[in-house]
């Protein structure tokens, strides 16, 4: 069994052929990658390509589904996340998740959206709590926003603040790696800056992996990109290219990588 306390040594992870199913539907097949700790890693790629269902399978988020499944091999640290005896909910505790709209609790204060995860898993005193929220805003540029207001709802924030509440709420409870499902789909361009600015801060302490339709945002935050993609609706989606980003956007090796970075298809 994997024990919450090596998980959170846990940084490099490895997908050795992960093929994944929606029923009999393969929606991404053979995905072979290496993603480096304390890096941010860019999915690029089409529309159905198979970016979130990838995302979502690092996480074990992917089989919550009724008939998803997936086959091949993920480790975190060597340690396989879909061994028979892996406790899922420490593995789901320790990848934060942000996703493509904000969703903080509605009902919560900030405050308690931020402590949310760490009450989850049994911590109790205040002053650790206390400590925690103050750490998780402010790493997620927020707390000089919101420190006079905890108590109030997290739904009263603007969407860019309640995105950065998101991903406060993620990195509470000191997650390795943070995957984000198009982060900053829903927020306007001053928003945007803000958090890319803070994803590449965060990359100092985790491995952030980001989904994002936006290429000039994958060569703004990424150190590496992949570029999925299918041949045609129906097919699963494949991972083309994989490699520095600098060379993805200038020096591609496949055609079909550089057909879609200058947009002639896609
Ligand atoms: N819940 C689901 N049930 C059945 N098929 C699904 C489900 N979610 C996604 N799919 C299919 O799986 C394939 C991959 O979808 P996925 O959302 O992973 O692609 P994506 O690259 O993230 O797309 P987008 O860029 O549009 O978000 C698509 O063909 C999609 O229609």
């Amino acid at each position: 069994m994997i024990a919450t306390q090596e998980l959170a040594m846990a940084k490099r992870i490895e997908a050795v052929g992960v093929t994944a199913y929606y029923g009999a539907f393969k929606a991404i097949d053979g995905i072979s990658m290496v993603i480096e700790p304390k890096s941010v890693t860019a999915l690029i790629g089409p529309s159905g390509c198979g970016k979130s269902t990838f995302l979502r399978s690092i996480n074990r988020m992917h089989e919550v589904l009724p008939g998803a499944r997936v086959e091949g091999k993920l480790t975190i640290d060597s340690q396989d996340i879909y061994a028979r005896d892996v406790d899922v909910t420490a593995v789901r505790r320790t990848i934060g998740m942000v996703f493509q709209r904000p969703n903080p609790f509605p009902t919560m204060s900030i405050y308690d959206n931020v402590v949310a995860g760490l009450r989850l898993g049994g911590v109790r005193r205040k002053s650790l709590l206390d400590d925690a929220c103050e750490k998780a805003l402010r790493a997620a540029n927020l707390w000089n926003e919101v420190h006079t207001r905890l108590n109030r709802p997290g739904a009263g924030l603007s969407g860019g603040q309640q995105q950065r509440l998101c991903i406060a709420r993620a990195i509470a409870v000191e997650p390795q790696v943070v995957l984000m499902d198009e982060p900053c789909s829903a927020l306007d361009p001053i928003s945007t800056l803000a958090i890319e600015d803070l994803i590449s801060e965060l990359k100092n302490q985790y491995t952030i992996i980001i989904v994002t339709h936006n290429m000039q945002q994958a060569a703004r935050v990424s150190d590496r990109t992949a570029f999925f993609s299918i041949d045609k609706t129906g097919d699963p989606g494949r991972l083309i290219e994989y490699a520095e980003t600098a060379k993805i956007f200038t020096n591609p090796s496949v055609k079909k990588t550089e057909d879609y970075i200058t947009g002639r298809f896609g």
